[in-house]
């Protein structure tokens, strides 16, 4: 590895870029930070805005061309025309192994050797991302450069010395590109869509600070960073890399920003098996689709709307389409739609908030301070994620905000819960309810049972739903007859109750109503029990639930959703 930078490195810099045509304004002070590397200090103040600061002469900056005509001798010859920066890495490995040969020697002098990207963490230090997205992302990406080192090695031409490229070499390469480039569409004012990342000698020198306002500007010769505001004498002069939040700086740049306002949680979520009709209202062939929770937007509409697709029965897709059509995304198709959504939009997140926690270190490290601040970021956010979930719950169930004053934000959801039994039909309330006391003695002697738990242990809960749901039509109750009416249309017809599903519940009608009927012939004798009448109560169980957690133990329960 090379030598530490010393001052004489950054003036050998400086003279270097400056003889080739680049600029280092007078008024600042390249020089080592105790923390952060090398970076800048205003020498005097620079007073007024779109004062240049630092330019790199094109002929300096580290492009494919230089790369590919350097390593290849012309374009044409190089391999990697569509991985510009494999190029570009092979190149930088190359100078860095010629040293004080190399053109760009006096910038590869003070360009640092070791990082704090997690890339380069030991396992004590891995370990305390365990749980969070860079925990699985840095074994994805050493992979994905291990193999373009491979690849790399093996079309480099025969004059070089492949025993050279190692891959610690490789790896250095790679992380300079990450910690340091600026994107070619930038740069050289071009498209968008063909950018890869380009080394602007000097104009790289600064650290990071979000908002700061900073030009870049572009000539047909040069590439110069300006300030957008005047600098105090002895102030430390930014860059601004960007709306980065802290995951994307630690991985990428191996340092993050406490508070930072431009942080966000990722959620990378795989799309599952999905009818034609779920697609197009996803608007998405791929198969996943990328969120980011902040703290000013803890539950963005289209992470909602992508729940509603994902749990929506046949009838409520129906609705959502007719929505997407008048543009009405943020709307909901009805109260069992959101509250399964909301559900499970909940358990996704606090299940990723339980894997994750922050570490207590005494005296941190650079790395462990990065992590501590990066997973109490991840943490703030996913627990204002999930605030927000239980106020759109409130919201959906009419009920007025009361949220708990506690930090346990587990105890939110079984909170919200408690209102369910205004809008839907559960085990507990077949028990409690005096409505049910007559079929619910029926089931306890039928089914050998005392309690919903039993019924949930023998694993009968939908079973025991089919006949209270079949129950309640036989009864129809005023209190009841919409829903009934409604599912009597959406279920009961020949396309959802086909001839092989029926026959399924002719088995279980054999089963358990003749037994039924010994022990209660007013409510189980009646003809209007049929197997027909089963088989549309099963579609009702299948597709109108949702499953919530119990107030008191928090284990999972079955709810058929009765509001419309
Ligand atoms: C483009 S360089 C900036 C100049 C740099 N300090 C150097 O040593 O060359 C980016 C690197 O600087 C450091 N850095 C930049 N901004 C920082 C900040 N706000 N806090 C801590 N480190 C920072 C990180 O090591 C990062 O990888």
């Amino acid at each position: 590895m090379s030598e530490p930078t010393s001052l004489s490195d950054f003036h050998e810099l400086v003279t270097w870029a400056e003889s080739h045509g680049g600029y280092c304004s007078p008024a600042l002070e390249l020089t080592k930070s105790e923390t952060s590397g090398s970076t800048a200090y205003a020498k005097c103040a620079i007073p007024g805005s779109n004062r240049r600061l630092l330019s790199c002469p094109v002929s300096l900056i580290i492009d494919y061309d230089k790369a590919a005509k350097h390593i290849w001798g012309d374009l044409d010859s190089c391999p990697f025309s569509r991985s510009p920066q494999i190029a570009i890495r092979l190149f930088l490995c190359n100078q860095r192994v010629l040293g004080r040969e190399s053109s760009w020697a006096a910038y590869i002098k003070i360009l640092p050797a070791e990082f704090d990207t997690p890339l380069y963490y030991n396992h004590e230090e891995m370990e305390m991302l365990r749980g969070t997205n860079i925990f699985g992302e840095v074994e994805l990406r050493r992979h994905a450069w291990i193999d373009e080192w491979k690849r790399g090695v093996m079309y480099l031409p025969p004059i070089f010395d492949k025993s050279l490229f190692s891959w610690e070499l490789y790896l250095w390469a790679c992380t300079i590109l990450s910690s340091r480039s600026f994107p070619s569409s930038i740069v050289f004012n071009t498209d968008k869509e063909d950018s890869y990342p380009v080394l602007v000698p000097l104009v790289d020198s600064l650290n990071h600070k979000p908002l700061v306002p900073i030009y870049w500007t572009v000539t047909a010769d040069s590439f110069a960073i300006s300030s957008g505001k005047s600098i105090e004498a002895g102030d430390e002069v930014f860059n601004n890399y960007g709306p980065k939040g802290n995951e994307e700086l630690l991985m990428g740049y191996g340092f993050c920003i406490e508070n930072n306002e431009l942080d966000v949680v990722t959620l990378k979520l795989r799309h599952p098996p999905m009818s034609l009709e779920k697609v197009q209202l996803i608007s998405s062939d791929k198969s996943e689709t990328i969120f980011h929770l902040s703290q000013s937007n803890p539950l963005p509409d289209g992470l909602l709307y992508f729940f509603r697709v994902i749990v929506t029965n046949k009838h409520e897709a129906q609705k959502l389409s007719e929505l997407a059509i008048v543009n009405e995304r943020s709307k909901t198709a009805g109260t069992r739609c959101e509250l399964d959504a909301l559900g499970k939009l909940y358990n996704a997140l606090s299940l990723k908030l339980r894997g994750i926690s922050v570490p207590d270190v005494a005296n941190p490290s650079a790395r462990q301070r990065s992590t501590m601040i990066y997973i109490s970021q991840q943490v703030k956010i996913l627990k204002l994620s999930l605030l927000a979930i239980a106020r759109a719950t409130y919201a959906e169930l009419h009920i007025q905000p009361e949220i708990p004053d506690t930090d346990d934000v587990t105890q939110l959801r079984t909170k919200v819960y408690q209102h369910l039994p205004d809008y839907g039909i559960n085990l507990d309330l077949l028990f409690s309810s005096p409505r049910f006391s007559e079929f619910a003695k029926v089931i306890k002697k039928g089914f050998d049972v005392t309690s919903p738990s039993d019924i949930r242990a023998a694993d009968i809960e939908d079973q025991i739903l089919v006949l209270l749901i079949s129950h309640l039509f036989i009864l129809t109750p005023p209190d009841y007859t919409v829903w009934l009416n409604t599912m009597q249309q959406h279920y009961n017809n020949d396309e959802e109750l086909d001839e092989g599903f029926v026959e399924d519940f002719e088995r279980l009608y054999e089963s358990y109503i003749p037994p039924l009927a010994e022990l209660n012939s007013d409510i189980f004798g009646s003809e209007k029990w049929t197997p027909r009448l089963l088989a549309w109560a099963g579609k009702v169980v299948d597709s109108e639930g949702v499953v919530s957690e119990n107030c008191e133990d928090g284990r999972p329960e079955y709810w058929i959703i009765t509001a419309v």
